[in-house]
């Protein structure tokens, strides 16, 4: 493709204009502002035209070949940005900087409009409705470094979050997986992620300057005085905003320092496996969070999600959100009242986001008036509330504090005003005199030159005559042409102005007086509102870190009655929490499976679990489609809802602290990254007993399959026995191995446990319960049946299986000899013996037995005689 240091001599001005905006948009495509179409040409043109399924067409030639074209209306940009930007696409906006009047009054009638790239629209920093999704937030992440040290430096410019993470080793991408964000950016590669080069400043010094410029403070003391990493991270930040925003600020907040151990850490293939944000094929609903979102504001379900991917470690902060959803729980009256404040609220977050960004339009000043004020009536119907949880009381004087701006704004804005401010009649009348003045003006305008028609078509006799207006003529006297002869007469008082097909055009002197009025009122008019939004924008975006206070606390008021009313249908319970490494439920269910299940009209069957000290580790047996992969996930999110400040799917829960989440449960194939089913197992695995923690809590789904029986025992069995020597978490193992159950007669802490099942008249009943002790058998072919396999390949399977079990009863299986291996066995194993009937025969004293023993002794040799 042409590039700009390309132009040639045949090149057109427009041409070598464009390409001079391309070079500096370089992979982004260029939206080229042309009227009232934003044009794309060559490779971006074929690049948008295949994504957003519009014709491509050809305009002009560039270095003698035909130039690709094709073109979105300016009116309808955001809705083909969108898909653009959903298709990985970034889009930078060239627009028109002067009129085409400016340029030909400044540089002659043929000269070319002046643009400029405004803005470089990418994933990570979006602020239009249309483009965002409403129950997430949208983080662009930078990846800072210094030495050893990483960190991350996150804003979500959408409502000015700021937030800086310093991150220990191989804590990089479970932040990472938290944050989900829609784009990351860093100066370098980053292993284990897909990010964006950034556009510089990753540098320590370069992040502290540009803080401290943005923030006007000259030191950073006040941010909790960030590390170099942090500082790093910060700068590479700042400085793609900058370049993407231009001149238009984008909304920051203050920087938070978010302390790494505040939260539970959960990595991205937990995230996947327990499906708590979206399900592994990308939707919300099926998730946990579909399951559990109950909020009425799109703050509110931005910080649920936020929330659920950042469960807390600190009893005393999970105990103030607990108090908060439980005063919201037990009153079921009190939790509706509240409930239909909220509805009432618009997203002023994101609104917000918008102003500040010298984005917004007048419905975002109707939003924040709105939001505002419902915020208010929500904080004095709180505030009559006898008692109230700390944490409710801590975020009142969040919710108020507006009052002279609501009511500026309820002065100002019409009910409902336009999205589009172009066309004026937003500001409400009585606000501003003279606006008013000016509106009557170009009304009474109006009205003259409606007098006026009506007078002309009088005089005239020409009862079909009209007064129209267009943009090219403005205000004119429109005939059909059979009369036009009528007022064509020199003293007729009309002047030509057009002649078309079927009528004939004219202007008079009065018109264009009254037309003038009009046209000057108007104008006047339109600047006198775009001054008021100018000055109201102005004051919003002065309290914007206020406001943007008031959209966190009634997002936090939103979450807690979510959780309540989520917990009073599903009749959940109220979580204990403990600091020492415990974890006990009764009755505890999975809420998707359960949402699910009962869709059908089935009924899920709870179960229980007690993890402590003394018995850490539950191996679980049972036949496939028992409930062991169900079971194990629920108590996960039991512990991960109940940290989140959530009450619990449960009849009772205690839970102790979970420091980290690690579950491997139904792990998929990662073939994008070149890994198999097994590959990504074990590298999982190695994550776990390399970062498991005694306060963390592991499920272990059919660790060791998809390789040879032996090899996927054989590790199965050694990582049960480094969990539990070794790492020591609260761990859940389930598992096809039965041989592994002869562990439990050495590991103290370990217990067995199985799904229970039964087979009646053939067929196999799962009963989905819990009971204590091994499974008395694996039921695969009984599930097989239960699938449909055919008779006849079952029949088959029964009889190969009753082979292999005779032969494992004669030679004790796969794990014969595994009960004599010592713990972490670095040794050799002994060698076989030679010959097991002398060995055996060696074994025995004669004169230690009774006749009878030698008796049976004896047979006992003939018979392992016969089976050698
Ligand atoms: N406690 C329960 N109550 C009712 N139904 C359940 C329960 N647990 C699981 N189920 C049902 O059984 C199905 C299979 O459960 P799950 O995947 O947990 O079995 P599994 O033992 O892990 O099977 P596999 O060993 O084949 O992976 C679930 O999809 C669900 O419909």
């Amino acid at each position: 493709m042409a590039r700009a240091d390309d132009i040639t001599p045949k090149q057109t001005p427009m041409m070598a204009q464009y390409h001079r905006l391309k070079a500096e948009a370089g992979d982004a495509l260029l939206f080229y502002r042309m009227g009232d179409f934003f044009e794309l040409f060559f490779e971006d043109a074929k690049a948008a035209a295949t994504t957003l399924d519009i014709a491509l067409t050809k305009r002009g030639e560039d270095g003698g070949e035909p130039v690709p074209m094709c073109g979105v209306p300016v009116h309808a940009a955001e809705g083909y940005l969108a898909r653009l930007i959903r298709a990985g696409h970034r889009v930078a906006i060239a627009e028109q900087t002067e009129s085409p009047a400016e340029a030909r009054k400044a540089r002659g009638s043929k000269a070319l409009v002046e643009r400029a790239i405004v803005r470089l629209v990418t994933p990570g920093t979006l602020t239009e409705e249309a483009l965002l999704d409403s129950g997430a937030a949208n983080w662009l992440a930078a990846v800072g470094r210094a030495g050893d040290d990483w960190a991350i430096a996150a804003a979500d410019i959408s409502t000015g979050r700021f937030e800086l993470i310093a991150c220990g080793p191989g804590e990089l991408l479970s932040e990472l997986a938290r944050l989900s964000p829609a784009e990351t950016i860093a100066a370098e590669a980053v292993p284990g992620i897909a990010v964006t080069r950034g556009k510089g400043g990753f540098e320590s010094i370069a992040g502290e300057r540009a803080l401290k410029a943005r923030f006007g403070v000259s030191t950073l003391d006040g941010f909790g005085d960030p590390g170099r990493a942090e500082l790093a991270a910060a700068g590479g930040l700042l400085t793609y905003l900058d370049a993407t925003q231009k001149e238009s600020a984008a909304f920051l907040g203050a920087p938070r320092r978010i302390a790494r151990a505040s939260h539970m850490a959960i990595d991205a293939a937990t995230r996947d496996s327990l499906e708590i944000c979206r399900t592994q094929t990308g939707s919300v609903s099926g998730s946990l969070l579909g399951v559990i979102d109950r909020c009425t504001t799109a703050p509110g379900r931005r910080l649920l999600a936020a929330d659920l991917s950042a469960p807390l470690t600190d009893i005393r902060a999970i105990e103030a959100r607990l108090a908060l959803v439980q005063w919201l729980h037990d009153e079921p009256i009190r939790r509706t009242r509240i409930r239909d404040f909220l509805k009432a609220m618009p997203d002023i977050g994101r609104a917000l986001g918008r102003l500040v960004a010298g984005r917004g339009s007048p419905r975002d000043l109707a939003s924040l008036r709105d939001g505002l004020q419902a915020a208010a009536s929500l904080r004095t119907e709180l505030e009559g509330q006898g008692e109230r949880p700390d944490l409710l009381t801590a975020l009142l004087p969040d919710l108020g504090g507006h009052a002279a701006m609501t009511d500026r704004l309820s002065a100002a804005i019409v009910e409902s005003p336009p999205l589009d401010h172009s066309k004026g009649g937003y500001i409400a009348e009585g606000y501003d005199h003279a606006l008013d003045a000016l509106r009557s003006a170009s009304q009474d305008g109006r009205r003259a030159i409606a007098a006026l028609e009506a007078r002309y078509r009088e005089a005239t006799g020409v009862a079909t005559l009209k007064i129209r207006h267009n943009a090219v003529l403005g205000y004119h006297i429109e005939v059909s042409a059979k009369h036009a002869d009528r007022l064509m007469g020199p003293d007729s008082g009309f002047v030509h102005r057009q002649t078309l097909a079927g009528v004939v055009r004219f202007n008079s002197p009065d018109l264009h007086a009254e037309a003038s009025r009009v046209v000057e009122a108007g104008a006047h008019a339109l600047a006198a509102e775009a001054a008021h939004f100018e000055e109201l924008t102005a004051l919003a975006v002065g309290a914007a870190p206020r406001i943007a206070a008031t959209a966190d606390a009634i997002a936090r008021i939103d979450v807690s009655a979510s959780h309540a009313s989520r917990a009073a249908e599903g009749g959940w319970c109220l979580p204990h929490l403990k600091e020492q490494p415990c974890l006990e439920l009764v009755a505890a269910r999975h809420p998707v499976v359960e949402e699910a299940l009962a869709r059908d009209g089935e009924r899920f069957v709870a179960n229980d679990c007690a993890l402590g000290p003394d018995d850490r580790l539950w191996l679980i047996t049972g036949p496939n489609m028992g409930g062991k992969s169900t079971f194990l996930r629920q108590v996960a999110i039991a512990a991960l809802l109940a940290q989140v400040g959530s009450f619990v799917p449960a009849g009772s829960a205690t839970i102790g602290i979970v420091d980290r989440l690690f579950s491997r449960v139904g792990a998929a194939d990662n073939l994008a990254r070149g890994r198999s089913t097994f590959m990504v197992e074990m590298v999982e695995t190695a994550a776990i007993l390399a970062q498991a923690t005694p306060n963390s809590l592991v499920i272990l789904d059919e660790i060791g399959r998809g390789t040879s029986t032996y090899d996927g025992l054989a590790i199965a069995w050694a990582v049960v026995e480094a969990m539990h020597d070794q790492v020591k978490a609260r761990t859940l193992f389930a598992t096809h191995y039965h041989e592994l159950t002869r562990l439990a007669d050495r590991l103290e802490a370990l217990s067995l446990h199985h799904v229970r099942a039964r087979e009646w008249k053939g067929d196999l009943i799962l009963l989905h319960e819990l009971a204590d002790g091994p499974a008395d058998r694996s039921y695969g072919i009984a599930v097989a049946k239960l699938a449909g396999i055919s008779p006849i390949v079952l029949a088959r399977a029964k009889s190969v299986l009753a082979k292999l079990e005779a032969g494992r009863d004669a030679t004790g299986g796969i794990a014969a000899g595994l009960d004599d291996l010592p713990l972490f066995a670095n040794q050799q194993p002994e060698s076989a013996p030679a010959d097991p009937l002398a060995d055996a025969l060696a074994a025995i004293d004669p004169d230690a037995l009774s006749p009878r023993e030698a008796l049976e002794a004896l047979y006992a040799l003939k018979r392992m005689a016969a089976e050698h």
